[in-house]
């Protein structure tokens, strides 16, 4: 596991100048900084240093049941809080929805559900017909995914679309149990449905369920930290420095004499608890944003990068006017709301201390191995002739699924996870105590609907203002309406019923004017309990073609436009989020902007990278010429703008080469634009 070890680089130890700062170590975080700190340039291994918000991970995480508990005011220590608002489509009469995300090493990944799904090939092949980016599709990616992966499942292991060498152990979950009448009712009720009872993780979109995947082994928890961090910790003592417990509350940037774009210098940090401010770290190469799709906007934009106009309004000067960052939040919303009743213990075991004996013990198939128990996981597409409404179609353009089934052994939800009001959660759940039950969950895989995320003040250690937008595009609540009325079906079929598992039937106290489990019995429910997966993402989205899509904030490198020295390579950089669970997505932007970082750096590619750096800069004059340029400049010659741009571009990287060559030298006296409040 990856606890009990303390992962603080001692203060001493620490340098004023690393060649990468990344900040956030999350699964994007640690997988990046397994891949920086593998390579060497000119002879000489990368320093990078992590810095982390959160400290290290607690015992309790590597114990997956655990999981159950987090979202509880008991386990602050560990999240990040985020309030948000209704728009008045959802979360209706509920006071304060909340939604966290991960505030340790490791991030979200050492305390969620641990689920590995990927998303299916045509979420990463429409990656370049639809922003223009090139290196992210499906033959590409599940070259890392199965790069990274140690699967111990017999059943899928050697199928060809799984890993066994990697250092990221996943397994299916509760296998031990996999004869159970339980698993084999699932088996049976998909295949009545016309779907197979086959592992998801080939590429196909839909019409298939199995076992849910996860990050366990042997049964204790796989974080970023247990498979990207501890195994090379030791050996790269020199090169892996983290920071724990300390927030960047600033990227600093500065003006380089011969050049109109701004340079990531470094970052201004200050102490997690006290809010004291702590030192400042510089680079000679890049900082790299993997703080989570909330906390990478919000971090770009206390730093003056994002809309100009909402940075006005906040008192920061913008220095680098990006009007996508925060933008185009989404995330995999969706219900477990609705409960199965009766199920076998053989299925789902009493959760009693004789369980916690046994997992001490070293019996790690007990049920503390298993984060919910889930039993399985499905990806369903739907009828288009039930839907009351036509859809786009996205969904039949590319074969998607809309709809993700999951069964789960735990008791629905607690106030903050599900956004509804306790008393109403009461009057609903009380009638589940006592039974053993699982739990019903449908997710809508390409959400339509977008959010974003602003500031409400300048400091980092505040959270944003997030605000999800639910259903603001109509189908959003048509479809995940319809996909639970249509696993209601499926559930109510005979491989269930004969086992005496059937539908809990108190209805929701708000929703109780409508046939129980009819289609607007269902809407009404979803509209009160639709919450988010926890999968944010695509708040920095990625674009290469500018010109149609003006919002799009990294190339498709993960470089943030219009700065140099800067990207972002954690779950905001998506324009769709692929289908599944979001986390092995977080491990994939890591690993993939972590190579092309390695690539840019290659002395090989020197040339190649000359050419990208004429490119960038021929489209930022173009830019500076649509937008921002004042009436005087406009009036210049473009031909002559143009050849001065790039040659004061050339000097710029001349510069960066002298510098890279200075790179032992201490602390430089930096001219950083970056005002310090902290
Ligand atoms: C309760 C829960 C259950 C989930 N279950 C699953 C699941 O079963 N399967 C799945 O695939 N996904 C799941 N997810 C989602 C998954 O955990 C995330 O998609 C994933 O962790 C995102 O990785 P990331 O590296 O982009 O960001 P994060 O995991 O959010 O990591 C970002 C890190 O950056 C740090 N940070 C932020 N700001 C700063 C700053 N200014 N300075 C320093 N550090 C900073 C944070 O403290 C955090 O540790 C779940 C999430 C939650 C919260």
């Amino acid at each position: 596991g990856a606890t009990g070890f303390d992962y603080n680089t001692p203060e001493d130890e620490l340098h004023s100048e690393y060649d990468f700062i990344i900040v956030g170590g999350g699964p994007a975080g640690s997988r990046m900084f397994e891949k920086l700190t593998n390579v060497s340039h000119c002879g000489r291994a990368y320093r990078v240093l992590l810095i982390e918000a959160g400290g290290n991970p607690p015992l309790w995480t590597d114990v997956p049941l655990f999981y159950m508990h987090t979202g509880s005011p008991g386990f602050d220590d560990v999240m990040w809080w985020f309030p948000h608002k209704s728009n008045g489509l959802h979360n209706l009469g509920s006071k304060s929805p909340t939604v966290f995300g991960g505030k340790v090493l490791g991030g979200g990944s050492t305390f969620n559900g641990a689920a590995v799904q990927r998303g299916c090939a045509a979420d990463y092949d429409r990656i370049e017909p639809e922003t223009g980016c090139k290196g992210w599709d499906a033959e590409e990616v599940w070259r890392l995914f199965m790069h990274d992966e140690n699967n111990q499942d017999p059943g899928v292991r050697n199928n060809g679309h799984h890993g066994k060498k990697g250092t990221l152990c996943v397994n299916s979950l509760l296998l031990g149990n996999g004869e159970t009448a339980g698993y084999e009712a699932w088996r049976k009720a998909l295949e009545l449905q016309g779907m197979q009872y086959s592992d998801v993780h080939d590429g196909t979109c839909h019409g298939k369920g199995y076992h849910f995947q996860a990050a366990y082994c042997h049964g204790s928890r796989y974080s970023a930290v247990t498979a990207f961090i501890t195994p090379f910790f030791q050996a790269r003592r020199n090169q892996m420095h983290i920071k724990l417990n300390t927030i960047v509350t600033k990227v600093l940037l500065e003006q380089p004499p011969n050049s109109p774009i701004p340079r990531v210098v470094g970052v201004e940090t200050a102490d997690a608890a006290t809010g004291r401010p702590g030192r400042r770290f510089f680079v000679s190469k890049e900082v790299i944003l993997t703080a989570g799709a909330l906390k990478t906007p919000q971090l770009m934009m206390v730093s003056g990068i994002g809309p100009a106009n909402h940075l006005r309004t906040r008192g920061i000067r913008p220095i680098v006017n990006l009007p996508g960052v925060g933008q185009n939040l989404h995330n995999h919303p969706g219900v477990q709301s609705f409960y199965l009743k009766g199920v076998p213990m053989s299925w789902l075991p009493n959760r009693t201390c004789s369980e916690i004996d046994r997992y001490y013990k070293g019996e790690k198939s007990s049920l503390l191995s298993s984060s919910v128990n889930m039993a399985g996981v499905a990806y369903r597409q739907l009828d288009r002739i039930d839907m009351p409404r036509p859809l786009d179609d996205d969904i039949l353009r590319y074969n998607f699924a809309d709809v993700e089934y999951t069964l789960s052994g735990a008791k629905g939800f607690g106030g903050p996870w599900l956004g509804v009001d306790q008393d109403l959660k009461d009057e609903y759940m009380n009638g589940l105590n006592g039974q053993s039950i699982l739990t019903v969950n449908v997710y809508q895989m390409h959400q339509k609907s977008r959010g974003y995320v602003l500031l409400n003040s300048t400091s980092m250690r505040d959270p944003p203002y997030v605000f999800f937008n639910y259903f603001s595009d109509k189908s959003d609540l048509d479809t995940i309406a319809m996909g639970a009325l249509k696993f209601i079906e499926m559930l109510k079929s005979p491989p269930f019923a004969s086992l005496g598992i059937e539908l809990y039937d108190v209805p929701f106290p708000k929703c109780k004017k409508y046939a129980l489990h009819s289609l607007e019995y269902l809407r009404c429910l979803v509209q009160y309990t639709t919450h988010a997966n926890f999968h944010y993402a695509g708040t920095a989205k990625m674009g290469c073609n500018r010109q149609k899509d003006p919002d799009a904030v990294v190339d498709g490198r993960c470089r943030v436009y219009d700065v140099t020295g800067l990207r972002v390579a954690d779950t905001s950089i998506a324009h769709k989020l692929p289908q599944g669970h979001s986390m092995a997505y977080a491990y994939l932007t890591g690993s993939r902007c972590g190579d092309f970082i390695v690539e840019d750096y290659n002395e090989l590619n020197e040339v190649q990278r000359q050419e990208q750096l004429q490119q960038l800069q021929q489209q930022h004059v173009e830019e500076v010429h649509r937008h921002d340029a004042p009436q005087d400049q406009q009036q210049l010659n473009e031909q002559q703008q143009l050849q001065l741009q790039l040659q004061q571009r050339k000097q710029q990287e001349q510069l960066r080469k002298q510098q890279e060559q200075q790179r032992q030298t201490p602390l430089r006296n930096y001219q950083v634009l970056t005002k310090s409040t902290n």
